[in-house]
């Protein structure tokens, strides 16, 4: 079939054309070792970003059936035969079973996708493990940030980064360039001793709260305590009036409101409080204590904490009026007016005052849902990763701005670029000052270095040469 033999070097050649790092991968045989739910979904994401998928299973007569129909499923040593990339989709205590492999797997590239049930549980991280059991295989690990619900329904809707390290470069490329075809964004986190990081990652997701709900129940429990003695015990010990009914709806009622408050200042004060402490040493590039560093990072879950309570005060305060509790003060109001033979009980004033309590009540709760609305894509996605692709964002504009520079800028241009370099940031990356590390931590500095490797730094070097120019030139 000659037709048939002349498309697909001339589809692979094109390919090769528009993007020579990815023509490498698609078409490639992968191998997967497990037939669990890890393995499942990664076998259907492969097979839909155009691999060849084997998978080596112990028993691939049951499990043959769960796996989309192009994807062979074989023994594990037939399988393992068949490519040179293997992910091991099995646990770290089953690595031992597959030592039988040793010999077929020899030269091969293992992506270890493990992950653990506690920080730290095992001196050496799995990667290393499963390193140490095969010295002739070269170890990958990767893709155990991503679960497999987010591998089955694609990249969309989950988080999008994934974090790869080894100790030899061409693997770690290799394995980066097929997460790259599935169309997930491959972090490069240098060699294989990150591994221990990387799967602790996973782990570290739910503790960004623990800190903030702590926070809230502490000053829940404050709170709710001083009302308690004030709206129950006080009434109790001081008139003998029994007001325990209002335990579990007034006190709480009105408990929730002083949290919300204090949690929202909470978010804003931090920020003051690293300007004065900017302000105070002259300098954007020194270190913030640990503490005030983590009660930054904590703002987002502190101030959606706030939102929470605010909203649950909203619901709370519209129940009040359904209360038997309160139907019967109505009644006992009225009929206390009739022996005083009242006819109006309308007070002006505190009619104007609840109606404009209401109504600031309900502006605040709006404005808050709004804060909270915009910050719950962040939730989703990968904090870090956005603030990072802001700084990215950031720089791909001031290249480009680089670019459309003519030979000889105003100074208005050369000025707006310079203040738009700065906020960027990007400074800091090249001229190694610490701040840049110390801010934004180890991690992203890895990943930051690893983007630019792969494609920016060209770019990257020019802008910043032309700003070093244009900054002498002018002399700023
Ligand atoms: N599920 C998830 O969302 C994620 C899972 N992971 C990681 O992927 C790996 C697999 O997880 P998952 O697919 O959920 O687990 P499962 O329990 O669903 O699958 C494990 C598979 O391991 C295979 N296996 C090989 N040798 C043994 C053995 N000696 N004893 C038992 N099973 C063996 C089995 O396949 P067979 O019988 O065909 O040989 C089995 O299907 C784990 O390391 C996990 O940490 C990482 C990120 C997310
Ligand atoms: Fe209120």
């Amino acid at each position: 079939m000659p037709g048939g033999d002349m498309a697909e070097p001339l589809l692979s050649r094109r390919n090769m054309e528009s993007n020579p790092e990815l023509s490498l991968p698609a078409g490639r045989t992968l191998g997967i070792l497990g037939s669990g739910d890890f393995a499942r979904s990664l076998a259907t994401r492969l097979v839909y970003s155009g691999f060849k998928v084997v998978v080596g299973s112990r028993n691939p007569k049951r499990c043959a059936g769960l796996f989309p129909s192009a994807a062979e499923v074989t023994v594990q040593a037939d399988a393992v035969k068949k490519t040179d990339v293997i992910f091991v989709a099995v646990f770290r205590e089953h690595y031992s079973t597959l030592c039988d492999l040793s010999d077929v797997l020899a030269g091969k590239i293992l992506v270890d996708v493990s992950n653990n049930t506690e920080i730290n549980y095992h001196k050496e991280s799995n990667a290393e493990y499963l390193a140490s059991l095969f010295p002739a295989c070269t170890v990958v690990k990767g893709f155990n940030v991503i679960s497999a619900w987010t591998l089955q329904s694609g990249p969309r809707d989950g988080n999008k980064q994934v974090l790869i390290c080894c100790d030899n470069p061409e693997a770690r490329r290799t394995v980066a360039e097929i997460a790259q075809v599935m169309g997930f964004t491959p972090v490069d986190m240098g060699s294989l001793s990150s591994a221990c990081e990387i799967e602790n990652i996973p782990l570290r997701l739910l503790p960004a709260w623990k800190i903030p709900v702590f926070l809230a129940l502490g000053l829940f429990l404050c709170f709710y305590t001083y009302n308690f003695i004030r709206q129950v015990l006080h009434p109790y010990i001081r008139e003998q009036k029994n007001k325990f009914y209002k335990i579990p709806v007034e006190v709480v009622n009105s408990t929730l409101p002083c949290v919300a408050y204090v949690m929202l200042s909470l978010v804003y004060l931090p920020g003051v409080l690293a300007v004065s402490f900017q302000l105070y040493y002259g300098t954007k590039y020194r270190r913030f204590p640990d503490w005030l560093d983590q009660w930054l990072q904590h703002r987002k879950q502190i101030g959606l904490l706030s939102f929470f309570c605010a909203a649950l005060h909203a619901v709370y305060s519209l129940c009040l009026p359904m209360r038997r509790s309160h139907r019967y003060q109505i009644i006992n109001t009225a009929v206390k007016q009739v022996m005083e033979k009242k006819t109006d009980a309308w007070i002006e004033e505190e009619v104007w005052r609840m109606e404009i309590y209401v109504s600031f009540g309900i502006m605040a709760l709006g404005l808050l849902s709004l804060l909270a609305i915009t910050s719950l894509p962040s939730i989703a996605n990968n904090l870090n990763w956005r603030e990072f692709s802001f700084i990215q964002a950031e720089f791909d504009k001031a290249a480009e701005e680089v670019k459309q520079l003519k030979s000889q800028p105003t100074d208005e241009e050369m000025l707006y670029i310079y203040s738009h370099f700065k906020q960027a940031t990007v400074g800091d990356i090249n001229t190694e000052r610490p701040g840049f590390l110390d801010f934004k931590g180890k991690a992203k500095w890895d990943s930051w270095n690893a983007l630019k490797g792969m494609a920016k730094e060209d770019a990257m070097k020019a802008y910043i040469a032309k700003v070093e120019e244009l900054k002498g030139k002018y002399g700023i």
